[in-house]
């Protein structure tokens, strides 16, 4: 599947706009001919509104927060992984109760977590136009808020970053193939996480620890009471807060920020959050902006708008230019600015997920609010109002925060498509500059010597600087596969979580008195717009004025409409309705009862009506509730559920024949790689075997020849010793003494008197290889020697060759021959040197 990207022209996604130039926050033009704040804006560094900058998008900077952050001190290495971090902020008084996400109604019932199959196609990375649609009683429940009491408690004292691992279920393949889970975690520890016993590569029986284990069977709504809730909602009170999910590929990172309609993942459950913390709210009202941008192939794009970005650095920190942000009033709307932002988005097939998001995605929600009891000044033009000057009461800071929430794409192995490999290559490279930059972080945390963080590596560290230098609070979700196959990934998806675990944030609230606030400046339009029209009215211009005057009070008074929509209060926030398409919020039913204001009733009467029109609403909303949960448990038609069969069996065949493209192409280009590799191999190792072959059956013809010599040398030597033993045999002989001395008694042994022996010895006897006319014969006459030895003086004889006796075969005598002459140095030669024999 190819990467969609579609260009489109930015969408305004219904939100009212009064100019056609409304990327200048100060351009468009009310009918007053006073500048005016358009409904959509774009930013960059040089606009004054704090916000516009990537800085400010995931951290922005202004104001001097007064909330920081109080850290335990922790001695040994665990537990200073479990260090916590509490904002001081929490001191202050409770917030009023909050009341449960919109679905909570008596008796409705809870959604069912999804059972895993990846086939039914519900979860698909982007949002779904499932849960897009998906009608609002779908994307909370009531059980969600009451489940996790017991984590906001925990989390009043929250780490530094928040992490968390989810393990996700093994999908259908992993069931066939490797049917356990490699990992435990322990019932009565949700910290905990290890190997499971015998897994294949198991180096050692760590507990990895963390703030909270997310099994197998975890739905989205527990991941969100646990995991991002907290941060939600400090993102309502004027944090800066990031949610980013980290994992490899296909280990559910879109599956818990996305979701599907039948379990929404944490960016439509914080969606809902903030507009329920809205009406939970009565003394605040809110501006809520909404961005969406990614990071593809090292490229920053604008997905409301499909225009490359630039980030460029300011004092501030690193800001994106011409960032597009879109004013949003509903859940609906910020639904339609993520449809829009979707049909933009990099999705493609991999081996490993058939929609794989191939680029990292932030999601921003900005959030200003102010208290309600602020009230304007209204300058030159309030000035004329009957109702005289309105002074500022109260509280004039703006909280400017934002929700950033970040689906980062999978770390993933080399893949069988060449596009996908140089995306992954990307992929790749910023995950990795993130965990060095992580690593470095926890380095400075634990006071060690860090001389520089590489945050300038890649776009993706650059976008996160501000808010991993310490400037929001972080919660991170890491997701890991539960098969053995996997294991070397979710380690190291693991060992990144430990680094996390030890950087440590310093996030403040941002409070601010700041005349830019976009708030402010609506506020400020509709004070000066209401003045106006106060005054014709006054002035009776209203009954007598021209055509054109007509037109352009009631311009005016749409445009005043319009932007009383944008602030966001707890009475005018309402549930989105799925029915209710139209971009035109409808009057409130204050305006209807009071359609001509009276701005000099007192604040304390205003007061009184707003808390009759609440309480009115509330009974409303009671009784939408209950008919939404009548609606929820009526019993679906048969037909209906036969159509919804039906069309739930041709959405499986869809996936299913998509799949089965999917996993045949890979296998077929795989299986052609290989036996192209293997046939080449194989010829090689064939031709290797005839040239050892070859050089065998000559080695055996040699063995055949050098076995055949040695057999003939043999014969040879035997040979050779017989003619030594004569040549001894001649010698001992010679030597043996024959004649009686005179001096000789009776009693001594009779002499012999045998005739001495003549021996002929052939040097070709013992070199059978010379040629003829190297030949020669010796031949020696033992009596010649014995007349030699006789003349010698034996005694001298003695001395000069040791031991040696004549004839005698004690150490030093002959033995064999061969002793004789090598260690005597008795020569045959020399010895019968002086015979003046023949010599032939
Ligand atoms: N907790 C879960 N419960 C049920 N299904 C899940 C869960 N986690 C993931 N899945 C399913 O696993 C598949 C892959 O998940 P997902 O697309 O969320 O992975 P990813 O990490 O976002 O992948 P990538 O990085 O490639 O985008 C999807 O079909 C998804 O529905």
């Amino acid at each position: 599947m190819e990467p969609q990207s579609r260009s489109r022209p930015p969408s305004t996604l219904g939100t009212p706009k009064m100019s056609s130039r409304p990327r200048t926050l100060l351009s468009a033009k009310t009918p007053t001919g006073l500048k005016s704040p358009p409904l959509t804006t774009s930013h960059n560094s040089n606009t004054p509104h704090e916000p516009s900058s990537l800085g400010s998008m995931l951290a922005p900077k202004e104001g001097g927060g007064s909330v920081k952050l109080k850290i335990k001190s922790a001695t040994t290495p665990e537990a200073k992984s479990r260090v916590l971090v509490k904002p001081l902020g929490a001191r202050s008084p409770a917030p009023p109760p909050v009341p449960p996400l919109p679905t909570s109604t008596p008796g409705s019932k809870r959604v069912a977590p999804s059972p895993f199959t990846a086939a039914r196609g519900l979860n698909i990375n982007g949002l779904s136009d499932e849960w897009m649609s998906a009608p609002i009683d779908t994307v909370g429940n009531n059980e969600l808020d009451s489940a996790f009491e017991e984590y906001d408690h925990e989390l009043g004292q929250t780490e530094a970053v928040l992490v968390s691992v989810r393990v996700r279920p093994p999908n259908a393949t992993e069931l066939r193939t490797d049917s356990a889970c490699i990992w435990t975690m322990p019932e009565h520890d949700q910290h905990i996480i290890k190997l499971a016993k015998g897994t294949e590569g198991t180096r050692e029986d760590k507990d990895w620890i963390f703030d909270r284990i997310l099994p197998p069977h975890s739905d989205n709504g527990g991941v969100y009471g646990t995991s991002a809730r907290r941060h939600v909602r400090s993102a309502m009170e004027g944090y800066n807060a990031v949610i980013f999910a980290y994992g490899q590929t296909a280990s559910g990172k879109t599956h818990t920020l996305t979701g599907s309609s039948a379990e929404p993942g944490i960016i439509p459950l914080s969606i809902t959050d903030v507009f329920a913390q809205i009406r939970a709210t009565p003394d605040r009202e809110y501006l809520l902006r909404a961005s969406y941008l990614e990071l593809y192939n090292e490229a920053i794009i604008d997905l409301l708008s499909g225009v490359e970005l630039q980030l460029s650095e300011t004092k501030k920190g690193v800001v994106i230019n011409g960032l597009t942000e879109m004013a949003v009033r509903t859940e609906d709307e910020v639904r339609r600015v993520l449809r829009s932002g979707e049909e933009r988005r990099k999705v493609g097939a991999t081996d490993w997920n058939s929609r794989s998001s191939r680029s990292h995605c932030v999601f921003r929600v900005t959030i200003e609010s102010r208290s309600r009891n602020t009230i304007v000044d209204e300058g030159p033009v309030g000035a004329r109002t009957p109702g005289g000057r309105l002074k500022a009461a109260g509280d004039k800071t703006t909280r400017i925060s934002t929700l950033s929430i970040i689906d980062l794409a999978g770390s993933e192995k080399h893949t069988s498509s060449k596009e996908r490999n140089a995306e992954g290559k990307h992929i790749n490279q910023s995950l990795l500059t993130l965990k060095l930059v992580i690593s470095k972080l926890a380095d400075l945390a634990s006071k060690r010597n860090v001389t520089h963080v590489p945050y300038r590596d890649s776009k993706l560290t650059r976008l996160l600087q501000n808010s991993l230098s310490g400037d929001a609070l972080i919660s991170v979700i890491c997701t890991v596969s539960p098969s053995a196959l996997n294991l070397a990934e979710s380690i190291s998806t693991l060992a990144f979580a430990q680094g996390l675990k030890r950087v440590v944030l310093k996030a403040q609230k941002k409070e601010v008195v700041d005349p830019h606030a976009l708030i402010q400046q609506y506020q400020t339009e509709i004070a000066e717009l209401r003045a106006q029209l106060r005054e014709k009215e006054n002035g009776g211009d209203a009954v007598t004025s021209s055509k054109g005057e007509r037109e352009k009070n009631d311009a005016m008074e749409k445009r005043l409409n319009e932007l009383r929509s944008m602030i966001l209060t707890s009475v005018n926030v309402t549930s989105p309705d799925p029915n209710n398409q139209s971009m035109v919020v409808p009057p409130s039913p204050a305006k209807m009862k009071y359609p001509k204001l009276d701005f000099d009733r007192s604040a304390a009467e205003l007061q009184e009506a707003l808390h009759a029109e609440q309480l009115e609403r509330a009974e409303l909303e009671d009784e939408v509730a209950r008919l939404r949960a009548e609606l929820a448990t009526r019993p679906l038609e048969p037909d209906a559920q036969l159509v919804q069969l039906q069309n739930e069996v041709s959405e499986l065949r869809l996936i299913a024949d998509d799949y089965e493209r999917h996993l045949r192409e890979p296998s077929r280009k795989v299986r052609e790689d290989v036996e192209k590799e293997f046939v080449g191999k194989i010829r090689t190792l064939e031709n290797q075997l005839d040239s050892k072959k070859i050089w065998a059956n000559r080695l055996d013809e040699n063995i055949r020849h050098v076995t055949a010599e040695n057999k003939m040398l043999q014969m040879r030597c035997t040979e050779a010793e017989a003619k030594v033993s004569q040549i001894f045999e001649w010698i001992n002989a010679a030597l043996s003494p024959m004649d009686p001395t005179p001096e000789t008694t009776e009693t001594e042994t009779p002499i012999r008197h045998q005739p001495l022996p003549t021996l002929v010895v052939s040097n070709d006897d013992f070199s059978p290889s010379m040629t003829a006319n190297t030949k020669s014969t010796l031949t020696l006459s033992a009596s010649k020697m014995r007349a030699t030895f006789s003349q010698m003086d034996l005694a001298n004889f003695n001395s000069k060759f040791g031991t040696l006796t004549v004839g005698g075969r004690g150490k030093g005598g002959y033995m064999g021959g061969k002793m004789l002459r090598e260690e005597s140095g008795f020569d045959l030669a020399e010895v019968a040197g002086d015979d003046d024999d023949e010599m032939f």
